[in-house]
């Protein structure tokens, strides 16, 4: 069922409490594919109940970002959360999240000003302030989230743990194209050769993984391989970093467990990936 009023969904949610149902939740920005329907099955198969939101958030794009022309289809959305059998969409209009005058943030101090954060400046801060807004409109049980976004997901564990906040994050794996292509919504951005060198940003992470298990661990090195992948087509690296999982803080030698992120412009399209070592 779609429901696009705030206090409808938040009786709904209410209600369903009430009667001990438990609430899975998928927050998304709609231009639904494989990798968000992977979350909503995640849920389905925990909870009672599972509420997608498909809203696309005005205060986590920076003035010169992509929010105009973000893709949006709500009709062959709903249609897709009819086929996987989801309880209920909700999709609210940006102007009742944010009505005029609106002035409260959630500012984390740390993790949001590097990777990411250092080359969308405020990004994160409309990120969180928004999975606040939804939790609270939607009191999840637990609310899933795609570790393709792997930092979104660190962040808001971060800012779970930091309030007390009474929902469960999980966090699920990251689902590709058959040719290795991360899934995203974005990609619908890229021309047919665009989407050919793009290919080289996920060589790139699975050639460094394969090298680190032949025994590589300086990331300088590994980074060097993946660079030699990756720069004679992609059109600028913004980042590539072999970091902690959990501190997302930078490794002098590779382990177990560690991950390569990264986030590369193909044309004019910012694709982000990264690969669990
Ligand atoms: N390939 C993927 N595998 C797993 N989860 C994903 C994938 N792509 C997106 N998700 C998850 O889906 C949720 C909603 O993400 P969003 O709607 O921004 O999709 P997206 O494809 O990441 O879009 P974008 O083009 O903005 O990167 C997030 O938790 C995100 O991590
Ligand atoms: C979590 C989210 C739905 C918040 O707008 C968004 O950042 C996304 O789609 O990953
Ligand atoms: N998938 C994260 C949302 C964004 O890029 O704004």
């Amino acid at each position: 069922m779609l429901i696009t009023d705030i206090n409808q969904m938040k009786q709904i949610s209410k209600n369903l409490k009430k009667e001990g149902k438990t609430i899975g939740f998928v927050p998304t920005m709609g231009y639904l594919h494989k990798g968000h329907i992977s979350l909503m099955e995640c849920s389905k198969k925990d909870n009672d109940i599972t509420i997608v939101s498909i809203f696309v958030n005005p205060t986590q794009f920076g003035p010169n970002e992509d929010l105009d022309k973000y893709p949006r289809d709500l009709e062959r959305d709903l249609k897709i959360c009819k086929e996987v059998a989801v309880d209920y969409v909700f999709h609210p209009k940006a102007e009742d999240m944010y009505p005029e005058g609106y002035s409260t943030y959630v500012v984390m101090e740390t993790l949001t000003d590097k990777l990411c954060g250092k080359f969308r400046p405020g990004h994160f801060k409309g990120v969180l302030t928004v999975v606040n807004k939804l939790f609270n409109i939607v009191k999840p049980d637990k609310a899933y989230f795609g570790k393709k976004d792997y930092q979104q997901y660190i962040v808001i564990k971060k800012m779970v743990e930091d309030l007390n906040m009474d929902v469960d994050i999980i966090g699920c794996p990251l689902i590709r194209e058959k040719d290795g292509l991360a899934m995203s919504s974005r990609n619908k951005y890229l021309s047919q050769e665009e989407r050919e060198r793009a290919l080289s940003i996920s060589k790139a992470l699975f050639k460094a993984k394969d090298l680190f298990e032949k025994g590589e661990t300086n990331p300088k090195n590994l980074i060097k391989e993946m660079k030699k992948i990756m720069e004679n087509n992609v059109d600028e690296i913004q980042y590539i970093e072999i970091v902690n999982p959990k501190n997302l803080e930078p490794k002098e030698k590779v382990e177990k467990g560690d991950i390569i992120l990264v986030a590369a412009f193909v044309g004019s399209t910012r694709l982000i990936d990264n690969i669990e070592l």
